[in-house]
């Protein structure tokens, strides 16, 4: 994954919401908190993050910043045990969902996966499968079942949710393959809610869109954020700003692995941070 639309940090908007939210977000009914503790992770002998440890609150949008190579994507496939698919890939630490660790031996792969979403850079629709196939195509991997008409009623409330329904309610059959690119990466963000996750994870999801589609899924992202807990990997310091409520800055120093250097609430870490690295990557004076 390659560093990408950093941007000019110069005009950089208040961060999404001054008083803290997520506080608030908390005491609503089904909101999950993710929190990983002590993550260490290496690929073969390469250790690449050094005990890493973050809450992420329920209901709120947090964002991992970074220079490309700190590890923040890797930090984030572990978070839904992808980071396991790599065959050196190797790991310690705990990631607990509202309080349980995905990694427990008695615990499903597919349970994790299920809980917690991933929406990837590139949007990765079935191109061939029609628009209504994509959304219910992650109720066929879990096994879940479904009458007609409740897959028809996941189709819309998935497809509002993600932003998309107006633009598609008439199209329903056609392929997911010949939307834009911005509404391909909404369709994706609407499949991954099928299967009702209490965590989305979106690594670079804006990256290869315009920035009329990215304003609308940043959009999608604040609403989204009322009833799933996001996680969200940008090199776009106002995006950052834009969404989140969170965030953390991660760095690898030299060819050593990629630890945390500053986290907490996205209008101080940008308004005030108290790490001069911090001040400058989020200045746009490295990175
Ligand atoms: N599949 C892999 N096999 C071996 N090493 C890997 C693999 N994936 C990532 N790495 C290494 O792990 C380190 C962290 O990479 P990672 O992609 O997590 O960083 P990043 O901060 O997300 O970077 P970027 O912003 O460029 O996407 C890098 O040194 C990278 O080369």
């Amino acid at each position: 994954m390659s560093a990408t639309s950093r941007q000019d940090t110069d005009l950089l908007p208040a961060a999404r919401v001054a008083a803290d939210p997520a506080d608030a977000a908390a005491s609503r009914a089904g909101l999950a908190e993710l929190r990983a503790v002590d993550i260490t992770a290496w690929f073969g002998t390469h250790k690449v993050l050094d005990r890493v440890s973050l809450t992420m609150p329920a209901g709120g949008i947090t964002a991992l910043i970074g220079p490309s190579g700190c590890g923040k994507s890797t930090f984030l496939r572990i978070l839904n045990r992808m980071h396991e698919l790599v065959p050196s890939a190797a790991l310690a630490g705990e990631v607990l969902l509202d309080g349980g660790d995905i990694y427990d031996p008695q615990k499903r792969l597919i349970d994790a996966r299920r809980a917690i979403g991933m929406v990837f850079q590139k949007p990765n629709p079935f191109p061939a499968m029609s628009i209504r196939e994509n959304v219910l195509a992650g109720l066929k991997l879990t096994g879940a079942k479904a009458s007609r008409s409740e897959r028809e009623d996941l189709v819309e409330s998935c497809l509002i949710k993600g932003g998309l329904w107006n633009e598609v309610k008439d199209r329903l059959d056609a392929p997911g393959g010949g939307l834009s690119g911005g509404q391909q990466q909404r369709l994706c963000i609407a499949r991954s809610l099928a299967v009702k996750p209490r965590v989305l994870l979106m690594d670079e999801p804006c990256s290869a869109l315009d920035p009329t589609s990215t304003r609308v899924i940043e959009e999608t992202m604040v609403e989204l954020a009322e009833e799933v807990t996001i996680v969200i990997v940008t090199h776009n310091m106002q995006q950052a700003a834009r969404v989140s409520d969170t965030c953390a800055f991660f760095l690898a120093s030299q060819g050593t692995p990629g630890v945390i250097v500053e986290h907490g609430r996205t209008d101080a870490m940008f308004g005030s941070p108290r790490d001069q690295r911090t001040s400058d990557y989020v200045n746009g004076r490295f990175g």
